[in-house]
């Protein structure tokens, strides 16, 4: 319980003053409810029997006190006042349903927007062990799951406990009967309760876990649809959804069935108390003035205490319900809190040996100083014992066999990946502290280019709003990468569609546009992962021409598989099971080779 605390304290962050706030109103709220079904009784009761006023304290003063002159004014007074209350009742009930609602939603919006940040701005290597249908389930549906299903009923629940509690506290009083009847029932009804915990968890935590899967079973098979197509696989993937999206019917239906079960069992538990009572009053012959005090608790209980209890059952199954949602969101926080604070530690440890200096500028020299890397729980290591410099304006080239480690180089190069050992400096100051700063120098063309259902100008401006787009060094890009006779018969220019992942340019033009993206960005380091793979060969002439007008105003780093893409580099080293086995210039790395 505790524990169930703290992690709904932390995932809320802050919110204190407006959980207490909205507290207050749903306390208010249900206080009112109570108000507006507790004052007509006295009211028909007086108008039934005027003579009541004058035996009541209260009436009789409110009687004196506003000079009333006749019972009929009184019951008048009493009526408007009655109506009064209930438009009261409706204007704080609809602007503090209002607040709710929009709390909620904005609490929803704002974890989703925690969680977005968290996951862009998390180590790549969490990436690699997470499913993306993971990360859209939780900030889409655990987000609204943890606001909707487990805040909000955690909230009325405390206020509904308060409103029976109080109701409770005053039937001891007027009535120990009524008091010990409805203490008995509520006891079974939240026996009951207790007995759903672990299967309202479990059912939780099924109908997430299908969501997630839904979203995964959708990505992939709309995510190769073309090889769907050609394979004729369509229906393996409609098999996993309806397998998924039939565990989540199944665990939601259950879960929405039974939460509501100790509400209806009360109601039976009452009912069965009345008839029982009633039949064993007439059979055995008592007083009839005794089977109204029976009506009497009965009609407390329904009119009053039901209402209050029935929600509390609900809230209380509902957040074990949605349990699950705060689990997975928490422990995305946490864990990637924890991920932050190593690359903190690495960032702290290398910082000592620098003298805290600041990495502003790259002005002459990159160095990797023995670098080894192992993946996640993998059993060999990646890179080892690799050191290399690269000088201002100069152009590397990294070749070797499939596996060889040429990405896992780039990516650490990029600070994507954190080396187990080893730095990577620039003019001696060593990028780990000053990660931003690195990265803000470096350009990338990856294998496969990401483009975004938008136009080629958004694409190639990549991450930069439409009205800040710079034409001169948008056009400037489009002629570096060779793109601009495609553009120039385009009807609609640089304002083209791609398509979602650019389904509407051909490989080679991705792959344009992917440098023309690292160009527009004018960053000083560009790194190039068989950036000229899909181009036919004479695009792909005219690219690497393009990236050797680069040499000398830029420094390059090229991952190739073709020799002739690389032949213009000044140094190639040549990988192998993660090591550098030779490095030179083209002649003296191919040579023997
Ligand atoms: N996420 C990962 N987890 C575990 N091992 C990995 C991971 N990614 C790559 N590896 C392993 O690391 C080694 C180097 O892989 P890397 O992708 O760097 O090779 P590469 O030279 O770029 O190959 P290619 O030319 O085929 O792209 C390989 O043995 C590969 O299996």
């Amino acid at each position: 319980m505790i524990h169930f605390f703290s992690k709904f304290l932390y995932v809320i962050q802050g919110k204190y003053k407006a959980l207490t706030f909205l507290l207050f109103l749903f306390i208010l709220t249900s206080f009112l409810e109570v108000v507006g079904v507790g004052i007509v009784g006295p009211f028909i009761s007086i108008a039934t029997n005027p003579v009541a006023i004058h035996q009541n304290l209260w009436a009789s003063s409110i009687y004196s006190g506003l000079h009333l002159t006749s019972d009929s004014q009184f019951i008048s007074v009493f009526g408007l006042g009655i109506i009064i209350i209930f438009y009261i009742k409706v204007f704080i009930n609809f602007s503090s349903q209002k607040y709710i609602f929009e709390f909620g939603y904005n609490q929803q919006a704002e974890i989703a927007l925690r969680l977005m940040k968290a996951y862009m701005t998390a180590p790549y290597t969490f990436h690699l062990k997470r499913n993306s249908a993971d990360l859209i389930q939780n900030i889409n549906n655990e987000t609204n799951r943890f606001a909707n299903g487990l805040m909000m009923p955690l909230l009325t629940s405390v206020s509904n406990a308060l409103i029976s509690l109080a109701l409770l506290c005053l039937m001891i009083k007027t009535d120990p009967l009524a008091f010990v009847t409805i203490i008995g029932v509520l006891m079974i009804a939240f026996m009951g309760i207790y007995a759903l915990k672990n299967p309202l968890k479990r059912w939780g935590q099924e109908s997430s876990e299908a969501g997630a899967k839904i979203i995964q079973a959708i990505n992939h098979g709309l995510g190769g649809l073309k090889e769907t197509k050609v394979i004729g696989c369509e229906s393996y993937f409609e098999n996993q959804l309806h397998e998924q999206v039939k565990k989540y019917g199944v665990s939601t239906s259950l879960a929405n069935s039974f939460s509501n079960l100790p509400r209806y069992m009360i109601e039976a538990f009452l009912v069965t108390f009345l008839i029982l009572f009633t039949i064993i009053f007439i059979s055995t012959n008592k007083d009839p003035q005794n089977l109204n005090s029976v009506l009497g608790i009965f009609a407390i209980a329904s009119i009053r205490l039901l209402p209050s209890v029935s929600n509390l059952t609900s809230s209380i199954n509902g957040i074990r319900y949605n349990a699950f949602s705060l689990d997975k969101i928490y422990f995305d926080f946490q864990e990637l809190a924890n991920e932050n604070n190593k690359i903190l530690d690495l960032s702290c440890g290398r910082m000592d040996s620098l003298n805290n200096k600041e990495l502003s500028s790259f002005g002459d020299r990159v160095s990797l100083n023995n670098i080894h890397y192992r993946y996640p729980n993998a059993a060999n290591i990646a890179l080892e014992n690799v050191s290399m410099t690269i000088r201002k304006g100069q152009s590397i080239g990294l070749i070797g066999k499939s596996g060889a480690g040429k990405t896992t180089l780039v990516d650490i190069i990029l600070g994507l990946l954190a080396p187990e050992s080893g730095d990577i400096t620039v003019d001696g100051v060593s990028i780990y502290p000053n990660l931003r700063s690195w990265q803000n120098m470096l350009g990338y063309v990856p294998q496969s280019i990401f483009l975004t259902d938008d136009t080629l100008q958004q694409n190639i401006a990549f991450g930069v709003p439409n009205h800040l787009i710079d034409p001169d060094r948008l056009w400037r890009a489009v002629e570096v990468a060779q793109l601009s006779d495609y553009v120039k018969q385009l009807p609609q220019g640089l304002e083209t569609k791609v398509g979602e992942r650019g389904v509407l340019l051909s490989g080679g033009q991705r792959q344009r546009v992917g440098i023309a993206r690292a160009i527009y960005h004018e960053r000083e380091v560009l790194v190039f992962d068989e950036a000229t793979a899909a181009l036919d060969n004479e695009t792909e002439a005219l690219v690497t021409e393009s990236i050797k007008s680069l040499s000398g105003t830029k420094t390059i780093i090229i991952i190739a598989h073709r020799l002739t893409t690389i032949e213009h580099c000044d140094i190639i080293y040549l990988l192998d099971k993660g090591t550098i086995v030779k490095s030179g210039n083209y002649e003296e790395v191919t040579m023997k080779r």
